[in-house]
């Protein structure tokens, strides 16, 4: 399908590409089709398509062509299938499902993904760019709000689905011609974003974006690890669930039997050590590349948290408090941009199992040390302490 992306404000049509997106973190399947000249005309936001004759002849042969090819008929002649009339409604219903794709994405409309138009992509300022920011993480704390938040910026573009690019080596294979052909067309004032949480924690992804751009801005949101792990955990229970399997209880997971301590070979554990990842990321970057936003405090009030975002990204400061209403009933923020509102996907947010208080105690005397190294090296402190966590449960407790 081939439609028109939010970001583009200014648009000269000229080649059309088909993308094939099967699933929100699988990409597949991206075909360029060149077609017969078109002469454009770009007055802002509307596009004005005027088919030449000769052009209109050579689009019905080349449909034509392509109808006989599915249908593996013979055809002598394609024009009997395409008549001139039969193209001009074609290209009207064309120009009217860009403009209104223009006006309302995917996401606005409630359905998940945001149409992509790539016809005028490589022509005059819009264009495919290579990410200048990427969200690396972390896994569960936040990053497709702060994705879809800074997406209400009217600067910012961003990638839909995880690229998975710097962190899978067959993707890596696949190029970063092809990695860039995976990103919204966007002007050179505009910022492209992608995140993939999945980049945090494999070690060649900061060599290997370094490798890309080396001036590169990398946001990093993390979250009280401990919270962080059960939301992991609360993730893969349900999708167990959804599939009738079963699942080991939080407990079982999270401590080692033998030992009675915190298995660090549980995989959400080990991802909630940000001290170890970060260093990683610390040898290849310098520390004012890496901004790091407070995945507990962007929850609570997320405009605080933009504002720093929007400096760091070096963008104006656009977004405001009425860009969010807070949603009683999912009790999280949404996202409202003049008439249209929407909350974030309902796997969002999910509702955590209670956790035994002997087994938080553990866990927060396991992470006290490596989240102290963190804050030494990231410059910032976060209160991630048991007696916070206590203390938010029993307003919530209050609240209900
Ligand atoms: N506004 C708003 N609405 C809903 N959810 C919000 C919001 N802001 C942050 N969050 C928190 O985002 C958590 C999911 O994090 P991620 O998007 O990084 O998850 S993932 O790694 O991409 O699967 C998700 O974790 P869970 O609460 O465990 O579901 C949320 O707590």
């Amino acid at each position: 399908m081939s439609v028109v992306n939010s970001c583009h404000t200014e648009l000269t049509a000229s080649s059309l590409v088909v993308d094939s997106y099967h699933q929100e973190d699988d990409v597949t399947n991206t075909e360029r089709h060149h077609s017969p000249q078109m002469i454009t005309a770009n007055v802002g936001n509307v596009i004005v398509i005027r088919p030449s004759a000769s052009s209109v002849h050579r689009l019905q042969h080349w449909f034509g062509l392509t109808l006989c090819a599915t249908r593996r008929n013979n055809c002598p002649s394609p024009q009997f299938t395409w008549t001139r009339r039969t193209l001009t409604a074609l290209l009207i219903s064309c120009l009217a499902f860009m403009l209104f794709s223009l006006l309302y994405t995917g996401n606005q409309l409630g359905i998940g993904f945001q149409f992509s138009l790539m016809p005028w992509q490589g022509f005059g300022d819009v264009k495919q760019r290579l990410p200048q920011a990427i969200i690396v993480g972390v896994r569960k704390c936040g990053t497709r709000a702060l994705l879809e938040f800074l997406s209400l910026h009217p600067d910012v573009c961003h990638a839909h689905g995880e690229m998975h690019f710097f962190n899978s080596e067959s993707r890596y294979q696949l190029g970063l011609d092809w990695y860039r052909r995976q990103m919204p067309a966007s002007r050179a004032d505009q910022v492209t974003i992608e995140k993939t949480p999945g980049y945090f924690i494999a070690r060649r992804a900061p060599d290997l974006i370094r490798g890309m751009n080396d001036s590169i801005k990398l946001l990093l949101i993390v979250r009280d690890p401990v919270t962080r792990i059960i939301s992991d955990y609360t993730q893969v229970f349900t999708n167990r669930m959804k599939r009738n399997d079963s699942y080991a209880a939080f407990e079982d997971l999270v401590i080692d039997s033998r030992t009675g301590d915190v298995s660090s070979l549980y995989k959400p554990v080990w991802i909630s050590l940000y001290y170890v990842h970060y260093m990683h990321w610390l040898a290849a970057f310098n520390r004012s590349q890496i901004h790091v936003v407070d995945g507990d405090a962007l929850i609570q009030d997320p405009i605080s948290e933009l504002r720093k975002a929007e400096s760091f990204l070096g963008l104006r400061h656009v977004l405001s408090r009425d860009n969010f209403y807070f949603n009683e009933t999912r009790g999280f923020f949404c996202l409202r941009k003049g008439a249209n509102s929407h909350c974030l996907h309902p796997s969002k947010g999910r509702t955590h199992p209670n956790i035994k208080p002997r087994v938080l105690h553990k866990l927060y005397r396991y992470f006290k040390p490596y989240n102290e190294k963190f804050f030494k090296i990231s410059g910032q402190y976060f209160d991630w302490t048991e007696e916070r966590r206590r203390k938010k449960r029993r307003s919530i407790l209050r609240m209900i």
